[in-house]
């Protein structure tokens, strides 16, 4: 089986990187195409995998071809391709909204699966959602998983609808983490730390809450309320957040990224 990865920046590279070290492909079956001269200059380091600067010179050779380039960048794509690829080959979409449809429509092919993936992929920690059109037999379902497990974990869903859901939950979701991370950086700025200092306090709690809830079958509830004294310290922050809505604002943006997520599929 030869595997080719279109579009080698955050997502693209990460998945070339991670199924050439899993070592699940033989010699030279994994190949990673990009348009970008620098970036592919780069990639001829890299030891896993044959470079292509052109899509006519590979996407012939490739069985499984997993498109990892912008949802804006995907028609030009597709146009480009669309009278190079065969029935038989099986494409798997990273592309956050690109419908099944939009990919087979496009394409000519009827073999789609479409995955949402997120960053933390890039120390195999990801977590991929992703389901397929009929059309997808069993067997490839389960080689496309191999390759996707070699990014951390995956979950195949029920339709695509879930893919967009998963978008704002695990897609987008590193995003607000860090967005929480920034935030008590800054208030701890605020409280006269060093940088230095403010990055150690937050990234040790983060890692140290991250642990605590790892090592446990309790919920961040649970887990709250063991920090909480009454009347104490944590109750003020909990109740400021409570009282500003923290938890419907941070609902109303997971929604904002589903919402979104539908949208560039329309
Ligand atoms: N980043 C993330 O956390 C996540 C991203 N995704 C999805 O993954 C996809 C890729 O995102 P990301 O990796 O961040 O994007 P990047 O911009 O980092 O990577 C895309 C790469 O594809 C290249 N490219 C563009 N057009 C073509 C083409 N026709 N042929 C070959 N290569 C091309 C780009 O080159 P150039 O830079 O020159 O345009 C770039 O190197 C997106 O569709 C996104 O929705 C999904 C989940 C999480
Ligand atoms: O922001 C985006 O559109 C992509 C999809 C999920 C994460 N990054």
């Amino acid at each position: 089986m030869k595997v080719l990865v279109i579009g080698a920046g955050n997502m693209g590279l990460t998945y070339a990187t991670s199924i050439g070290e899993s070592k699940m492909l033989n010699g030279r079956d994994l190949l990673i195409m990009d348009a970008a001269p620098d970036k592919v200059k780069s990639l001829e380091k890299i030891d896993y995998f044959d470079v292509y600067d052109r899509i006519e010179n590979c996407i012939d050779k490739a069985d499984v071809v997993l498109i990892a380039v912008k949802p804006y960048h995907s028609a030009a794509l597709f146009e480009s391709i669309k009278d190079l690829v065969r029935q038989d080959q099986l494409f798997v979409s990273l592309m956050a909204g690109v419908t099944i449809k939009t990919i087979q429509e496009a394409l000519g092919v009827k073999k789609v699966i479409r995955t949402m993936p997120n960053l933390p992929a890039q120390v195999g920690k990801g977590v991929t959602s992703f389901t397929s059109a009929p059309e997808v037999s069993q067997v490839e379902l389960d080689v496309v998983k191999k390759l996707l497990d070699t990014t951390g974990v995956s979950l195949l869903v029920k339709d695509e609808r879930t893919i967009d859901a998963s978008t704002g939950i695990s897609g987008s979701g590193p995003a607000y983490v860090f967005y929480f991370m920034q935030s008590m950086m800054d208030a701890a700025l605020d409280m006269e730390f060093s940088p230095e200092e403010a990055k150690m306090l937050v990234q040790q709690t983060f890692e140290g809450a991250i642990e605590l809830f790892n090592q446990s079958n309790l919920s961040p509830e649970e887990w709250m309320s063991r920090v909480a004294s009454k009347g104490g310290t944590t109750q003020a922050a909990l109740d400021s957040m409570e009282n500003n809505k923290v938890k419907e604002l941070i609902k109303e943006a997971a929604f904002a990224a589903f919402n979104r997520a539908e949208e560039i599929g329309r």
